[in-house]
């Protein structure tokens, strides 16, 4: 019997006639934006500061969620201080979803879903399309800051729909990530040592003891990292240690396939805040399948001991993880895009 899926470019089907232009944006970003495929973690950061504008509390003032505000009001949002240097990438991205016509919300989940789907064992996020164009610019001090306490950043996640619990989920994203603008001296400097693969490790260095600021000091928002070249967050330091969040925090770090699902989970709630749903289209199919991750469980790195690990889960002890072999490594900082 004939098929009933649309036909689209190069060969490629998809269940719904209006999802095959997204095959055509992939191609466009995958060897443009992504540089060939390249584990993207910028346009991932943007997803976040794009959805999380939105509040139960104050649902017309609060911020439209993932509607593309962050691009459409460039001007306003990318001056809040959370903000601080997402500029480069919106001006990389907005003329791309102009050129083929979809929102800028749209736009900003599907880039962010494909930049994380590059990532050695990285998540195949779900991707709804059909977001409307129009949004209000989001409010100032809806995008949680490093130097925020525990207390400040679960309720403003609260306020967004988002549990203690899914507030680590959602963290697992700082697995490929690094900072380029907390301190300015040492841009690129990543949050774990393998900021291009989507795994546990973030979950485990973060419960390192901490040794040394990598660059110029102290900086706002930034604690004492364990290795040479890693960057702490104050709000990830705490996070791991608070009894609210320990718990979930040390359970990724053997267990990468639940380290996915959850954030899988937790991503397909936060690329529809503010929107309806069952009124988007299905359009998943065209995020690529993932590589998939080296192994399923985090180690303890080089020149290291379970004796550095503050283990702060109260109701059940450390896993025992491997030591790498070998002297204390300086881990290099991911080169800027
Ligand atoms: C507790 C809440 C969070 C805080 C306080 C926080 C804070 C930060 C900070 C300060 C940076 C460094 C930015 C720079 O210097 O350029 C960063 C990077 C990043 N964050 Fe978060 N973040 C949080 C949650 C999230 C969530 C929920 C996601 C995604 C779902 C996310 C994704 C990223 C990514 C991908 C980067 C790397 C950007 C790059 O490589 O340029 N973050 N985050
Ligand atoms: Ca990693
Ligand atoms: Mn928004």
């Amino acid at each position: 019997a004939p098929s009933n899926r649309a036909v689209c470019s190069k060969g490629r089907t998809a269940a719904h006639a209006t999802c095959c232009k997204w095959f055509d944006v992939l191609d466009d970003i995958q060897d443009g934006l992504f540089d060939g495929a390249e584990c993207g973690e910028e346009v991932h950061e943007l997803t976040f500061h794009d959805a999380i504008g939105f509040s139960l509390t104050h649902p017309l003032t609060g911020g439209g969620g993932a509607d593309g505000s962050i691009m459409a009001h460039s001007e306003i949002e990318t001056k809040f201080p959370a903000n601080n240097g997402v500029d480069d990438i919106i001006e990389q991205q907005r003329p791309i979803a102009i050129k083929h016509g979809v929102s800028f919300g749209d736009f900003i989940q599907f880039a962010g879903a494909v930049g994380v789907s590059n990532c050695a064992g990285g998540p195949r996020l779900q991707f709804l399309a059909g977001r409307s164009n129009f949004s209000f610019p989001a409010p100032d001090k809806t995008v949680p800051e490093p130097q925020d306490s525990v207390n400040s950043i679960l309720a403003r996640f609260a306020d967004a729909g988002f549990s203690p619990n899914e507030v680590v989920d959602l963290l697992a994203s700082h697995s490929v990530a690094a900072q380029d603008h907390v301190d300015e001296t040492i841009p690129g400097s990543p949050f774990d040592s393998t900021p291009s693969s989507f795994d546990p490790q973030i979950f485990v260095e973060t419960l390192l003891k901490g040794t040394a600021f990598p660059g110029n000091g102290a900086n706002t928002g930034e604690v004492q990292s364990p290795l040479p070249g890693e960057f702490r967050l104050q709000s990830d330091f705490a996070i791991a240690r608070d009894p609210r969040t320990a718990c979930e925090w040390q359970s990724f770090v053997n267990d990468h396939a639940s380290m996915v699902k959850k954030f899988e989970k937790a991503m397909s709630k936060l690329a529809v805040l503010g929107h309806v749903p069952a009124l988007l289209t299905d359009c998943s199919e065209v995020i690529p399948q993932p590589k998939a991750a080296a192994s399923n469980v985090g180690v303890i790195p080089a020149g290291k001991t379970l004796k550095d690990i503050e283990a702060s889960c109260k109701v059940k002890p450390f896993p025992s993880l491997s030591v790498l072999p070998g002297p204390i490594q300086s881990v290099p900082p991911v080169p800027a895009s």
